[in-house]
């Protein structure tokens, strides 16, 4: 159930995991594009998870066609800009949108840098028109590898003022953390903040080097935290938060129940976390499914829901001054 007095937010939401299906057939028409299907019904099991996937890898396929049709720069601002409307229609207050540059790049070989401006520039504007409250992560793909991620870390610092954090996100278990140390080191020391998905495929020490080697301060998922107490309780203590996006999870085949997803024994345990969506238009589900439908079959209550909708603005990217603003704006 979603506190109407408190603000709505998603801070782990996929700009490129929520291309919508019409505008993948739409893109691929304006670029020539073969496509798989050619009607939105058709499309749909090819960019859309349609029965759980049996891991991680298998899930993130489904959001290849979406930056496949990415034939140039005004394609990645019109679907930037469909992302504050969306989030805007689900009744969001503020999101955190992340994106891979390097991702969206890839196919037509757009300028990374140029990506990252068009992605800004799309979401100014939804800004303008939907009255959303957005911030911008510029994800490293560590799917692509070391070289690819510092392309990604450098075209997001040629637009340094658009972007309020970074994170790493793809591949857990087959690129380990470790391998990007420096990449962190340059961001930290470029003021980025710092979320990284860990404790998704791999396990919880994954989530101990995302904080202590990369720097951390919030992490995505970080389901493995249940397997070691010591890391629960230090996540508590120094308030580090934790991304959960419950059907996500499923969907990876990362927690084979709701009813044995560890977010409320997080909740409970006195860690931030809080209910997100991640890739919404993959998924086919949006935030206020996570809240009414999958949070009570994680076995949440109604104060743990709300303590999890307000642990979203304590732990959001923004100052003080900005997070007080917000809740003033939605108290009314
Ligand atoms: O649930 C997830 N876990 C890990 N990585 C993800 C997830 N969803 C999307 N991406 C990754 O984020 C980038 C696009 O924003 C891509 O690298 C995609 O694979
Ligand atoms: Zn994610």
């Amino acid at each position: 159930m979603i506190d109407l007095k408190l603000p709505l937010t998603d801070i782990h939401r996929h700009l490129d995991g929520n291309i919508r299906a019409q505008t993948i057939l739409d893109l691929g028409r304006q670029h020539n594009l073969t496509l798989p299907a050619d009607s939105l019904d058709a499309l749909r099991p090819h960019v859309q998870v349609t029965a759980n996937e049996p891991d991680l890898v298998s899930f993130l396929q489904k959001l290849d066609w979406g930056v496949k049709v990415l034939g140039d720069l005004d394609a990645c601002r019109r679907i930037a800009l469909e992302n504050v409307e969306d989030a805007a229609r689900a009744g969001i207050h503020y999101a955190e949108l992340r994106f891979s540059p390097g991702y969206m790049a890839m196919t037509h070989k757009l300028p990374i840098a140029g990506v990252v401006e068009a992605v800004i520039d799309g979401v100014r504007a939804g800004i303008q028109q939907y009255g959303v409250d957005v911030r911008l992560t510029g994800i490293m793909s560590r799917t692509f590898g070391e070289e690819a991620c510092l392309r990604e870390l450098e075209g997001l610092l040629a637009h340094r003022d658009g972007i309020t954090a970074v994170d790493l996100a793809g591949d857990e278990l087959g690129f380990p953390g470790s391998e990007f140390l420096s990449h962190f080191n340059r961001a930290r020391d470029a003021g980025f903040r710092i979320t990284v998905h860990a404790g998704e495929a791999a396990g919880p020490e994954s989530i101990w080097q995302a904080i202590r080697e990369l720097g951390a301060e919030r992490i995505g998922h970080g389901v493995k935290a249940i397997e070691d107490r010591a890391l629960m309780d230090f996540l508590a203590e120094q308030r580090i938060g934790i991304e959960s996006c419950l059907t996500s999870n499923i969907q990876t085949s990362t927690v084979s129940l709701l009813s044995s997803h560890p977010l409320k024994t997080f909740l409970q345990h006195g860690i931030l976390a809080t209910i997100n969506t991640d890739d919404p238009a993959v998924q086919g589900v949006e935030l206020a499914h996570e809240y009414e439908v999958a949070a009570p079959q994680a076995g949440l209550t109604a104060e743990e829901m709300r303590q999890a909708q307000d642990n979203g603005v304590t732990i959001a990217f923004l100052s003080d001054a900005e997070k007080a603003a917000l809740r003033a704006r939605v108290a009314g």
